[in-house]
C-alpha cells in the first residue's frame, strides 16, 4: 500500500475523550456518567496524505479533530506527533506546536474575528510566531497567501462580514497556511457552504496540499464529500472507528454494515430512492453516547447483529492490507 513508504506524522493510540455531564444538564439517571464522545481511536497519519473522517452528526468527529490538536482534554490514550507525545506537553509547548498543526473550522464567519481586517486575520499567526519579521515582510507573505487561495489584493482591508461563506473559508485557509504547517485538521470545512461552492473549496485544499506537501484530516458527514479529496477514509460511529481503508477499497467494497448504509445515503439523482434506501438500511435512532450499547456500539441498528455482537466489542482488524474493519461477523458476511 502506498503509504507504507511515507513518513509517519501522527500516531493516535487508543484515544478517548469522555465529557463529564454537569449535574444541571443531566437527567437523574445520567448523573455521574461520562459522555463517551471518542472511545478508543487508533490511527496513523502519513506525510502528504488526506485522511477523510466520516460519520453522522454526534459520532464524535469534531471531538476527535479537536483532540488531535489538544483543543479538548484527552481522557485516555496518546497523540504522538513526529515522535513526541502531545499529551505530555504544557500549554506553552503545545502553543508552539500550533506552527505545525492547524485547524480549519466549519463555520467560516464565526471562526474569524469580526473586528479584524482580512489582512490582519491572515497575518496574526505569522506575527505571533515571528515577531522578528518587518511589516513589509509580513505584508508580502499575506499578499502571497491571499493570491494563493484566490482572494484579490484589494480586499486586504475589508472585514469578514463583507464576504460570502466561500470567501470566508478562503480567509480561514490562508490563515491556517501562513505558517506552512505540516498538518491541517479541517472540521467540516464545506458543510456550511452552498453546494456550488463546496467543490471549489475542496479543490483549493487539494491543490494546496499537493503544492505544500500538506497532510489533511478532512471531516465530513457524508461519504460523497470526502471521496474526491481523500487517500484513506475512516468511518466513525458513536465515538468508535468502524472501518478504515484506502479510498479505492472503501468505495469499491465497503465491508461494515454501517458504511454500507452510509453509502446508500450518498445523494442520488432521485431523492425518493435515497430516502427509502437509507431508512431501510439504518433503522432506529442513534443511541446516546452516555449509555452506548454493550459490545459493538452499532449492533442496535445492525441487520446482522447476534449475541456475539452484544458480548464483544470489535476492534479494527485487517480485511486486506489496505482495509480494516471492526465487525465480529465480518468473516460470515463478506
Ligand atoms: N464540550 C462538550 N461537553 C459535553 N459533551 C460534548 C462536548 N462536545 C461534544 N459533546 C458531545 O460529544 C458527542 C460528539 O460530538 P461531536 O461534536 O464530536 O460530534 P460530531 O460527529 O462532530 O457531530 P456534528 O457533525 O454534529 O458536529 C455529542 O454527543 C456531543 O453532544
Amino acid at each position: 500500500m502506498q503509504h507504507h513508504t511515507q513518513k509517519t506524522l501522527m500516531e493516535v493510540r487508543n484515544l478517548k475523550v469522555h465529557f463529564t455531564i454537569k449535574p444541571d444538564n443531566a437527567w437523574p439517571w445520567q448523573k455521574g456518567h461520562a459522555l463517551k464522545a471518542v472511545d478508543g481511536v487508533d490511527l496513523t497519519i502519513y506525510e502528504g496524505e488526506t485522511l477523510g473522517v466520516v460519520g453522522e452528526s454526534g459520532c464524535g468527529k469534531s471531538t476527535l479533530a479537536r483532540a488531535l490538536l489538544r483543543l479538548v482534554p484527552i481522557t485516555e490514550g496518546n497523540v504522538v506527533w513526529l515522535g513526541q507525545d502531545l499529551t505530555d506537553l504544557d500549554k506553552k509547548q503545545m502553543r508552539d506546536k500550533r506552527q505545525e498543526l492547524q485547524m480549519i473550522f466549519q463555520d467560516p464567519l464565526a471562526s474569524l474575528d469580526p473586528r479584524m481586517t482580512v489582512g490582519d486575520i491572515i497575518a496574526e499567526p505569522l506575527v505571533t510566531f515571528h515577531p522578528e519579521l518587518s511589516k513589509d515582510e509580513v505584508k508580502s507573505a499575506v499578499r502571497q497567501m491571499m493570491d494563493r487561495v484566490g482572494l484579490l489584493p484589494n480586499v486586504i482591508n475589508r472585514y469578514p462580514h463583507e464576504f460570502s461563506g466561500g470567501q470566508c473559508q478562503r480567509i480561514g485557509i490562508a490563515r491556517a497556511l501562513i505558517l506552512k504547517p505540516k498538518l491541517i485538521v479541517c472540521d467540516e470545512p464545506v458543510s456550511a457552504l452552498d453546494v456550488s461552492i463546496q467543490a471549489q473549496v475542496v479543490n483549493l485544499l487539494k491543490e494546496l496540499q499537493t503544492e505544500m506537501n500538506l497532510s489533511l484530516v478532512f471531516i465530513a458527514h457524508d461519504l460523497s464529500v470526502v471521496k474526491h479529496i481523500s487517500d484513506r477514509v475512516l468511518v466513525m460511529y458513536l465515538g468508535n472507528p468502524v472501518e478504515l481503508a484506502s479510498k479505492r477499497s472503501l468505495y469499491a467494497q465497503p465491508q461494515h454494515p454501517y458504511t454500507k448504509a452510509l453509502m446508500s445515503a450518498v445523494p442520488v439523482p432521485d431523492p425518493r430512492i435515497e430516502r427509502s434506501k437509507s431508512i431501510q438500511l439504518l433503522a432506529g435512532d442513534l443511541p446516546s453516547p452516555i449509555n452506548p450499547p454493550s459490545g459493538c456500539v452499532f449492533r442496535t441498528r445492525c441487520p446482522h447483529a447476534n449475541d456475539t455482537c452484544a458480548a464483544q466489542k470489535p476492534v479494527l482488524s485487517a480485511f486486506s492490507n489496505e482495509h480494516q474493519v471492526a465487525c465480529s461477523r465480518l468473516a460470515e458476511l463478506s
